[in-house]
């Protein structure tokens, strides 16, 4: 089986060309890809397939050619991946399967069509519109903190820290806990962190993030998104742009005037190979 192995801000992931869906892509074999001692190592697997050829993308086909069919490293699947969306971008144009028109580039996602350009560099990507809808809590060890709830096409809960909580000192090898009823298929949780002014951005902040289905990842685009909306909104500003420093680099989420969000970020494609998936399973 052929893989390339990409990241965007350190957000690592197993890509699989299937372009016509012959593919078994078992959670199994999801979760032994990503492992990271017997495995290649990774957030999640993206598998690369027509639109046509998944039934979950086929309705898009006449808009998109592409469908980006993302996993956890867990094996479960989900709705979208930010960082996934503009590393998948990469690999469609570094292997001649598809070329940026002065549109940009449409790719479907379960969360439907976004589009990508080509920046010098990084890829910026249209997002989900991201919904600010409740409160809710997220508790780690004795700490709980309020945070709220955004759903970026995936569920996300954005939390400040409280004074004299440093960001560097939270202990995310254990998910944090969160309302089951308020999440019923779980939750990406962020904490967030206000950084140092930054020129040309209208807010500056530092994020870590607990990944539904993978644990802390380096970054989440999503999740930058979700910490991006609320940053803004904090500001009383309905356009803007925030600088979101994750563990992995920086991403910059904008809301446009016509209403548009964009993740800004690099795309990185580092290594390809051939598996052999009887050896990880
Ligand atoms: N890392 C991704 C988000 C991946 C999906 C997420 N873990 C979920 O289950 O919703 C990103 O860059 O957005």
């Amino acid at each position: 089986m052929r893989f390339t192995k990409g990241h965007g801000t350190g957000n690592d992931f197993v890509i699989l060309p299937d372009p016509d869906g012959e593919l078994t892509l078992t959670p199994r074999l999801v979760a032994a890809l990503c492992d990271r001692r017997k495995g290649i190592g990774g957030d999640g697997v993206i598998r690369v397939v027509r639109s046509a050829k998944h039934p979950e993308a086929a309705a898009f086909a006449g808009e998109a050619e592409w469908f980006m069919d993302y996993h956890n490293s867990d094996g479960s699947i989900a709705e979208m991946c930010g960082n996934g969306l503009r590393v998948f971008v990469r690999y469609l144009l570094v292997n001649g399967l598809a070329v940026a028109g002065p549109s940009g580039l449409p790719v479907a996602t379960r969360a439907g069509v976004l589009v990508a350009e080509i920046g010098d560099g990084t890829i910026r990507a249209s997002m989900t519109t991201p919904r600010l809808y409740a409160g809710s809590t997220a508790t780690l060890g004795h700490l709980t903190l309020t945070g709220v709830a955004v759903d970026c096409g995936n569920p996300h809960l954005v939390c400040g820290l409280h004074d004299g909580v440093a960001l560097s000192a939270l202990d995310l090898a254990k998910a944090p806990l969160h309302d089951a009823v308020a999440f019923p298929h779980g939750v990406n949780v962020e904490f967030v962190e206000q950084a140092e002014p930054l020129h040309g951005r209208d807010q500056h902040v530092r994020m870590r993030v607990h990944e539904r289905g993978s644990g802390e990842t380096q970054s989440c685009g999503t999740g930058a998104l979700a910490v991006g909306a609320v940053a803004l909104r904090d500001a009383g500003l309905t356009t803007g742009s925030v600088a979101v420093d994750v563990l992995g680099g920086r991403l910059v989420v904008t809301a446009d005037a016509d209403g548009v969000w964009w993740l800004e970020g690099p795309a990185v494609l580092v290594a390809d190979g051939e598996v052999d998936p009887e050896a990880v399973l």
